[in-house]
């Protein structure tokens, strides 16, 4: 049984039960958004993030999913990546090309990963730079309302400090208002050297999903959703808010455990 509720702001919190229920939740929603995508604009561009998600959207790979979805449409980036090479225990893109896309019939050359040669500065300016050829050619939209790139799905977890991408609590980099990609070199969680979308990025995207599961994360959901606590306002969970686009929490009972009435039935 799933739990689901949206507040004022369009802002929609789903709750399971069983994690089955949320991971075949999570892979209908991406398989609706592709199809609406590829049907508006012939693509599907899409920014996944690292860490517990993957496994999450584990489903994808099976049934009906795996012959259903359009794969040869979609555009593949990273939310955040960390700065080590791509066969790194630590690659964000080691973690998705094993877990989802190798098992999927992706198209190589949509799948736009960090260049891992350089610096972590470099290798945000260049990402950056292959984000602005792709809105050139608007195999990634534009917003209508800065001229910041607006991908189809951004895809985000968070970690139990309320963190989303390498968007860390407290950090300078929260106020980064004119980069589109950013770098840091003293992560708090290992490694340190990280590039992540900057806010006005994950804020410009049509659709952002954050999904979170567990227990330990329970706290840092309560401040970000019930609005509460002193580190609410500068939670960069709680940052999240899509200036056009949709926002959807996919949560697990645990992780949803200290929010404000919801409760299932023992
Ligand atoms: O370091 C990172 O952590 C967050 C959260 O990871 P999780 O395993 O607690 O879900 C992740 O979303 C981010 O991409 C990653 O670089």
């Amino acid at each position: 049984m799933a739990l689901s509720g949206a507040n004022k702001d369009g802002r929609e919190v789903r709750i399971y039960e069983y994690l089955d229920e949320l991971n075949t939740d999570l892979a209908d929603y991406i398989a609706e958004l592709s199809e609406a995508s590829v049907k508006e604009r012939g693509v599907f561009a899409i920014a996944l993030s690292g860490g517990s998600l993957i496994s999450l959207m584990g489903k994808l790979c099976e049934a009906p999913y795996s012959k259903t979805v359009d794969w040869a449409k979609w555009y593949i980036f990273w939310v955040d990546e960390r700065v080590v090479a791509k066969n790194h225990a630590d690659s964000n893109y080691k973690l998705a090309k094993d877990g989802l896309l190798s098992k999927v019939p992706i198209v190589p050359s949509h799948v736009h990963s960090i260049n891992d040669t350089v610096s972590a500065e470099k290798a945000a300016e260049d990402y950056e730079f292959v984000i602005r050829q792709l809105v050139r050619t608007r195999v990634i939209s534009v917003s209508d309302i800065s001229d910041c790139p607006k991908f189809d799905l951004i895809l985000l977890g968070m970690g139990p400090d309320g963190h989303v991408a390498s968007l860390f609590p407290n950090h300078s980099i929260l106020d980064e208002k004119e980069e589109w990609v950013t770098f840091l070199t003293d992560s708090p969680k290992p490694p340190p050297e990280r590039i992540t979308f900057t806010l006005p990025v994950i804020n410009s995207a049509s659709n952002v999903a954050i999904v979170v599961t567990g227990s330990s994360k329970a706290e840092a959901v309560h401040s970000a959703i019930d609005e509460v606590g002193p580190d609410c306002p500068t939670l960069p969970a709680k940052m999240v808010q899509p200036t056009k686009g949709n926002l959807v929490w996919f949560l697990d009972k645990a992780a949803a455990s200290k929010l404000d009435g919801a409760k299932f039935s023992e």
